[in-house]
């Protein structure tokens, strides 16, 4: 398996080398250079696997044997043995056709754990045998960066540099990245939005010079390494309601912001999984939703939600996926992004747009609705949803037919979001590893973020 760029300016390259470079180096986004067919036969060999042993079978496919099996096997492992659900993701039953995938049961309570705890692992692996230097650069609306310092905190030969939006996080999300004292981790807190923390992210990555200077890696879900992981759930899930013989194809409703969780989705579909509909659930940040049910890929104005984590307008995934929409042209993929930078939007014709309506259905849920589910589930069957969750199930409730069984992906768990419930009145015990973070000091710089001022203070911390 090789590795290409979106924008096809790069040779081909293997795993380990894609993990280390990230962002393609042409500026685009690196995929696997074919999509591995699965035949019903490995689909069924599969369908009783445990979450790690069915992790591996799914990563050998795009490692190849850069990494032999038996390390492969003690990284996937080490990676599970750290969530406290027996399953990992456990499928749970909330309604007639609808389930939950809960993707919380690891240490940061949010489904970023699932990738994050692995590639932590992962960097770490390499890092022990090619001595390559790992100096992680990150940015987070507030899940991806706790569980990406989780995944790495006090590991030698790492360092961890994460910019959030200040004061656009929830407080839970910020108390667990700010309380990490480590000292191979840094938190930077930027006076803007997400938007403006991944712009920042993306243009230093995309300054070759300094990215191979200071060895800059990513853990967004720019980095390959992030969709692969995610794709296993998919699998998981799947197989978790056929073993009960609940499916023949599954709907899965998504919460989207940044496009990397649905992405694997999609990727998980063409690898062979039954998927009848992927529901893309955004928030009022929906351009997203917008692209999908109007053909216009264009940022709309900021908007503040109870659902921070996907407070995200322009989407860093959207461009694996455009490649795939456009017939694998990194051509058409190079013009299009030129286009999106020079003018703002991107306008797909209508025979296109059909082609995106047939791999997506989307909904976009505003601040009452998303209340409003939560209060609906909580009333109705005793169970309380996050926001993000929320939305997924209010698109799924919108967006699902008769006789269909959806999974909504509950992408985090309730106690990091507790602004949101408690507007409802509705009290919940926090879990004790989140209760404590509320007792220590906190460690954090708060900045402008121009990108010769994060420059700066890059240079001093690698
Ligand atoms: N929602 C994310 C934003 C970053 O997305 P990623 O897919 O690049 O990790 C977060 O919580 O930080």
């Amino acid at each position: 398996m090789k590795y290409i760029s979106t924008r096809g300016q790069i040779s081909p390259i293997g795993f380990i080398d894609s993990v280390l470079m990230g962002l393609a180096d042409d500026g685009g986004l690196l995929v696997p250079d074919h999509i591995p067919q699965l035949s019903d036969a490995t689909l069924k060999q599969w369908q009783h696997l445990s979450y790690p042993d069915l992790a591996l079978e799914i990563f050998s496919l795009f490692v190849d044997n850069e990494i032999p099996r038996a390390d492969l096997k003690k990284l996937v492992d080490d990676s599970y043995a750290t969530f406290r659900h027996e399953d990992v993701t456990p499928v749970r039953k909330l309604d007639d056709g609808l389930y939950v995938l809960e993707l919380f049961h690891g240490p940061t309570f949010a489904f970023k754990d699932v990738a994050l705890q692995f590639l932590g692992n992962l960097y770490s692996y390499i890092s022990g045998k090619t001595d390559s230097i790992i100096h992680i650069l990150g940015a987070t609306s507030g899940d991806t960066g706790a569980s990406a310092i989780e995944g790495v905190r006090g590991k030698e030969g790492i360092r961890i540099c994460i910019l959030h939006p200040h004061q656009k996080v929830s407080k839970v999300q910020e108390l667990q990245m700010t309380t990490v004292d480590d000292s191979n981790v840094l938190n930077l807190a930027v006076n803007g939005t997400f938007d403006d923390c991944q712009r920042i992210i993306k243009e230093l990555f995309a300054d070759v010079s300094f990215k191979h200077q200071y060895h800059l890696r990513a853990i967004n879900s720019i980095n390959i390494a992030r969709i692969l992981a995610q794709t296993v759930y998919y699998f998981y899930a799947y197989f978790q309601l056929a073993n009960k013989g609940q499916a023949d194809k599954v709907n899965f409703s998504v919460p989207t912001g940044n496009f990397g969780d649905i992405f694997a989705g999609f990727l998980a579909q063409k690898m062979g999984l039954p998927i009848n509909k992927l529901i893309l659930a955004t928030n009022e940040n929906n351009i997203l939703a917008r692209f999908v049910n109007e053909g216009v890929y264009q940022p709309g104005a900021f908007r503040g939600t109870h659902s921070p984590s996907m407070d995200i307008q322009v989407a860093s995934n959207f461009e694996r996926y455009l490649f795939y929409l456009y017939g694998e042209d990194p051509a058409t993929v190079t013009s299009l992004m030129a286009q999106f930078k020079a003018e703002g939007r991107i306008v797909i014709p209508e025979d296109v747009l059909k082609r995106v309506q047939t791999d997506f259905a989307a909904y976009s849920v505003d601040n009452e609705d998303c209340l409003n589910t939560i209060s609906k589930y909580h009333e109705k069957h005793d169970y309380l949803l996050d926001p993000h969750t929320a939305c997924g199930v209010a698109a799924s409730d919108r967006l699902t037919a008769n006789g269909e069984v959806t999974v909504a992906l509950s992408t985090a768990h309730p106690a990091k979001f507790d602004e949101a419930i408690r507007l409802r009145n509705i009290s919940q015990t926090y879990p004790e590893q989140i209760q404590s973070l509320f007792d220590k000091p906190q460690f954090q710089m708060v900045v402008d973020g121009s990108n010769e001022e994060i420059k700066k203070k890059l240079v001093t911390f690698f």
